[in-house]
């Protein structure tokens, strides 16, 4: 018999620990860790319609729209059906939440809430490897060889829309439009929300609020492994 699969969302400003957060939790419980902005950079990369229609948008620091984000990850989502799975930046609107909800039932929200100063200081300070979407910070987890990514040693870059003058308003605009998707999850009882400065304190919490959910399961490739 199948184990009850297991479906997460992770929310929370950009800069808040998602990604890094998400991978532990991929680490630990076994879920396969789907990240939106991935998905994104994919598509961009892919020059498919919607990451041609995305691009004109992250590039300016904005939120790429409903339909557009729903077009490209709903499928996405109907494709995993015999998978648990953590989301990880979607649903960031009340309409993709509630299209999110037509598709699936979730176990579990958690919320990152980090003071603005914190994470303006995290985002300058972000490296990404775009392949693999590995996240590095010079000074909380730097990379092996300055500039170079720890498995592949390729090149690692800087988002434009991390630095401080996008960041402001990047910030402003999630508080407005998470605000209606937090207080449903909270209405649904499913909603966690985590506070600090830190993520190896939040960290802790997280674990062991997910250790009563599912079973603990330490893997080395977290990428395609759904639970048992
Ligand atoms: N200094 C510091 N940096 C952190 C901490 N947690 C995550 N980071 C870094 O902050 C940046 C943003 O984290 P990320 O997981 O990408 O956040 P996301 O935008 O919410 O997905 C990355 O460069 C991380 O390496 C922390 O506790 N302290
Ligand atoms: N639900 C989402 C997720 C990402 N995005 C866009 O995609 C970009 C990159 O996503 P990301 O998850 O890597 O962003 P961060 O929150 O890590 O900065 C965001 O800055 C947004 O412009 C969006 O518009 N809507």
């Amino acid at each position: 018999m199948m184990a009850k699969l297991f479906r997460a969302v992770i929310m929370g400003p950009p800069g808040s620990g998602k990604g890094t957060i998400s991978e532990r939790i991929a680490q630990s419980f076994g879920l396969k860790h789907l990240s939106s902005g991935d998905f994104l950079r994919e598509n961009i990369a892919a020059n498919t319609e919607a990451g041609v229609l995305a691009k004109t948008y992250i590039e300016r620091g904005l939120m790429v729209p409903d339909h557009v984000m729903t077009r490209l990850l709903l499928p996405r989502l109907e494709e995993m059906t015999r998978h648990s799975w953590l989301m990880d930046g979607f649903p960031c609107t009340l309409a993709q939440a509630k299209a999110l909800n037509s598709t699936c039932d979730l176990d579990l929200v958690i919320s990152l809430n980090i003071p603005y100063e914190t994470l303006k200081d995290r985002l300058s300070d972000r490296w990404i490897h775009p392949a693999s979407g590995r996240v590095y910070n010079m000074g909380f987890n730097p990379p092996h060889v300055q500039g170079r990514d720890d498995l592949s040693g390729e090149p690692l870059i800087q988002h434009d829309n991390d630095q401080p003058e996008a960041l402001v308003a990047r910030l402003r605009h999630y508080k407005d439009v998470a605000k209606p998707v937090i207080d449903l999850y909270k209405s649904k009882g499913i909603l966690h929300m985590f506070s600090g400065t830190e993520t190896d304190r939040i960290w802790p919490y997280i674990n062991s609020l997910l250790s009563t959910k599912i079973p603990s399961r330490p893997e080395t490739d977290t990428q395609h492994i759904p639970l048992p």
